[in-house]
């Protein structure tokens, strides 16, 4: 199964549209944890097991596992996920952008080290920069295209002279991602939940493509508008939250405390279908 058949199948199996985001911080651990770097493949393996039947997929961002030295924690990790939930893809969150010699050994550190479903990339520095993950066709690569944050206006929302209809930025790459850029079907777009006018305009310039969409949760983009603007029958999106299920409680009962959550927010996007 290629990654967007492999998000078909999990989003009807678990009958979700959400991703569980995994950026393990040390110093929100519970009880005896709090501070241990060593504890992380046990915290996160612990929210792996609690929601696995809930989710479209998990995200492991990679920073908060280099920043400790954990890689290691983070193969066994994807091993864990792999053996416990086959039918759940893993994306990787490394949002890897360089020139091709590079982007090379990138692809091999998602796909092979880490045996990732998908990766987030950069686009910035265009199509030759993303060849090299193209190159494993049964692959996911997710391209930003309308990030979360406030600075994406800084250049996402720019014009382009140049091309006729002088779209913005992120609507010419939603545009090329669509069709010239996408050669064997396996490219996604990130889109930011915080901007739901984004999302339905992704949506029209990009109407197969999966989208991936963080920003519920912590950073407060709203679940309801979230997927009337970017879910269509099979359109797929992959709605993405982490810190708002992860550290749902500070206690010993952090696992149970985030099947709650995911569960409330899966239930919540299901509704808004
Ligand atoms: O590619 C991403 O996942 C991503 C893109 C984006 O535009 N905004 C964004 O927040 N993210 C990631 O999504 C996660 C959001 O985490 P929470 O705000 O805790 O749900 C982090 O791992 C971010 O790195």
């Amino acid at each position: 199964m290629n990654f967007i058949q492999q998000i078909h199948a999990a989003a009807s199996l678990n009958n979700s549209l959400l991703c569980v985001g995994l950026d393990p911080e040390p110093a929100k651990f519970p009880g005896a944890w709090k501070g241990d770097a060593g504890r992380i493949f046990d915290f996160c393996s612990g929210i792996v097991d609690a929601t696995k039947d809930l989710v479209i997929a998990f995200k492991p961002q990679i920073a908060y596992f280099a920043a400790h030295r954990a890689e290691d924690q983070l193969e066994r990790l994807m091993a864990h996920i792999k053996r416990v939930a086959p039918h759940v893809p893993v994306i990787l969150d490394a949002k890897r952008g360089d020139i091709g010699s590079t982007a090379e050994q990138y692809a091999r550190e998602a796909f092979e080290r880490y045996q990732a479903d998908a990766v987030t990339l950069s686009p910035f520095m265009g199509l030759d920069s993303i060849e090299p993950y193209l190159r494993y066709p049964d692959k996911g690569a997710i391209l930003l295209c309308r990030t979360s944050n406030t600075g994406g206006n800084d250049w996402q929302m720019q014009r382009l002279a140049d091309v006729p209809g002088q779209p913005r930025l992120f609507e010419h790459l939603a545009a090329l991602a669509q069709t010239a850029w996408n050669k064997n079907g396996q490219l996604g777009l990130v889109v930011g939940a915080t901007f739901p006018g984004e999302i339905a305009r992704v949506r029209e310039l990009a109407p197969t493509l999966p989208l991936l969409i963080p920003g519920v949760g912590a950073q407060g983009g709203d679940a309801e508008a979230t997927v009337k603007a970017g879910w269509r029958e099979g359109a797929p999106i992959i709605v993405s939250s982490s810190r708002a299920v992860l550290y749902a409680s500070s206690g010993d009962d952090f696992a149970a405390a985030a099947r709650r959550v995911a569960m409330q927010t899966r239930d919540m996007l299901n509704a808004a279908r």
